[in-house]
């Protein structure tokens, strides 16, 4: 076990809709024990399959406001019409704890946390292959989705996909095994920057004496 304990990471991964960022970060929690998945609350109805308090907190507008307006969220934005935002409280316990902590948001998110939250934050931006093969994904995903829908969001990507220049790392989503092991050695990386040990001073001091 390392004795150097560091505080925990805010581990933000965006990408365009339907690069992989959901799929990636199921695999990332199930094979690291020290991270957790941060549950937005989101206005947008469940998807076929998504599970109220899993994937996210499905709530109606007027319990959204009342979130924002006491204080308990740490950011939030407009995303295709709907709202979402972080809970504030279950992040900064885990954090406060030693545990990393994922975050699947968009930009505006991103943008938003690194602002407030500064260092502890460690940004990554899943690219698709390409656009041809993102749009392959968006219609496998949910073959139900109308065409103009699939359409908006494809027009989105290529103005999202600019943004990965303010984020700390890259990584195309060609193969899902790989982008996970990428992004679990960025982690183990980060966890070991000097400015993340908390008691480094201590433990020269303990060796010293
Ligand atoms: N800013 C912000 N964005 C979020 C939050 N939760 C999810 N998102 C983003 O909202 C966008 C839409 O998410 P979603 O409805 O799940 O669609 P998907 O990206 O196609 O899976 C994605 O870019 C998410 O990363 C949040 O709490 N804050
Ligand atoms: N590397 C990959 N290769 C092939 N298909 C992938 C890959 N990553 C994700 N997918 C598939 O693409 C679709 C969209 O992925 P998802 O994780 O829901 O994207 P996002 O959360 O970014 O919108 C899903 O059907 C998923 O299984």
């Amino acid at each position: 076990m390392d004795e150097l304990q560091s505080e925990g990471i805010m581990l933000i991964l965006s990408s365009p809709s339907g690069a992989g960022k959901t799929t990636i970060s199921n695999e990332l929690i199930n094979k690291e024990s020290n991270l957790v998945k941060s549950i937005s609350v989101t206005t947008r109805k469940p998807r076929p399959g998504e599970i109220d308090g899993k994937d996210y907190h499905f709530i109606n507008e007027k319990e959204f406001f009342s979130l924002c307006n006491t204080g308990q969220m740490l950011e939030h934005a407009i995303v295709f019409n709907y709202h979402y935002g972080i809970p504030r409280e279950s992040a900064e316990n885990n954090l406060k704890n030693g545990v990393n902590v994922l975050f699947s948001i968009d930009w505006q998110g991103a943008a938003s946390l690194t602002r407030v939250m500064k260092e502890k934050v460690v940004s990554i931006f899943i690219l698709p292959p390409s656009i041809k093969e993102l749009q392959f994904r968006l219609k496998k995903r949910n073959c139900k989705t109308p065409d103009d829908e699939i359409k908006n969001r494809l027009d989105q990507a290529c103005f999202e996909m600019e943004r990965c220049l303010y984020y700390d790392y890259v990584i195309i989503n060609d193969n899902i095994d790989d982008s996970v092991q990428k992004i679990r050695q960025i982690l183990y990386s980060e966890k070991m920057k000097v400015k993340r040990k908390m008691n480094l001073k201590n433990f020269l001091h303990n060796m010293s004496h």
